[in-house]
């Protein structure tokens, strides 16, 4: 049984920030949530987190392994080096979309994401234990996507088409599984899974050609940790590669089929 434990980091009031005094240059944010977002992710990816920058003033990260203390240090860290707060709240479940819910449901009972008395929230549960079962992730990408596109169309009629399929998918896989898919550059997608059976992975592959026409390869792992997950799930999508199949399970089989 997975058991994810997922951390939402939220900007504080970080919608009038950005107009106060009156708006700011757009870049001037742009660079502001990557730096954050790129510190945010050296961070938990030190203690074998993975972040994803989601809406980039939220972001939603998969923790296992790391404690409130840890988290507390990122907050004071970002306290210190931006002229912005983060709120943290974790919380634990087997399903993912649910240790979201919960997490999510820490700050919101807080305060609103624009309440100014609503800052450096951290609340939350942390798991004391990890087991090599607790983290599923599916690491997906478009089969070919340079040949079919990258090389054919121009990046604007691509980007069009990865993001139906992306779109597709974490619809998909939300709906069905309560797992969830983050777009993580290139023709990646990582998805944070509960326990699936493999035929549910073939499912979500079939899903996207039938709906809009996309060919996905999906490597699947488990770990104690995201990053030992996601890095099982990279050798299986490399099996993908070279058998020339959709769907590899690296490591533990799943849950059952
Ligand atoms: N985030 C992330 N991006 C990757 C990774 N591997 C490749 N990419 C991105 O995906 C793009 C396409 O690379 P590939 O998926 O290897 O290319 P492909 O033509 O689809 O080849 P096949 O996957 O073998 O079918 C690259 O330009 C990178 O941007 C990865 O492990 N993580």
């Amino acid at each position: 049984m997975t058991t994810t434990q997922v951390t939402l980091v939220q900007i504080d009031n970080y919608g009038p920030w950005t107009v106060t005094p009156e708006p700011r240059r757009e870049m001037d944010l742009q660079s502001l949530q990557s730096r954050l977002f790129a510190d945010i992710a050296e961070f938990l990816g030190h203690r074998d987190g993975y972040a994803f920058f989601t809406r980039f003033d939220n972001m939603i990260a998969v923790t296992n392994g790391v404690d409130g203390d840890a988290l507390a240090t990122l907050q004071e860290s970002i306290g210190n080096r931006y002229p912005v707060t983060v709120s943290l709240g974790t919380a634990v479940s087997d399903r993912p979309i649910d240790a979201l819910e919960a997490a999510n449901e820490r700050l919101q009972t807080e305060g609103s994401a624009q309440d100014e008395g609503r800052t450096e929230v951290l609340a939350g549960e942390y798991l004391t234990e990890t087991s090599p079962g607790d983290v599923r992730i599916a690491h997906f990408d478009v089969v070919n996507v340079t040949g079919k596109y990258t090389d054919r169309l121009n990046e604007f009629d691509t980007f069009i088409d990865i993001e139906r399929a992306y779109a597709s998918l974490m619809r998909h896989l939300r709906r069905e599984h309560g797992a969830l898919s983050f777009f993580v550059g290139g023709d990646n997608v990582i998805a944070v899974c509960p326990d699936m059976p493999e035929s549910a992975f073939s499912d979500a592959v079939d899903h996207v050609v039938a709906d809009v026409d996309v060919e996905l390869q999906v490597g699947v792992g488990h770990g104690a940790s995201a990053h030992e997950a996601g890095f099982a799930a990279k050798h299986a999508l490399e099996d993908c590669r070279h058998a020339g199949t959709a769907v590899e399970l690296f490591g533990a089989p799943a849950a059952s089929d």
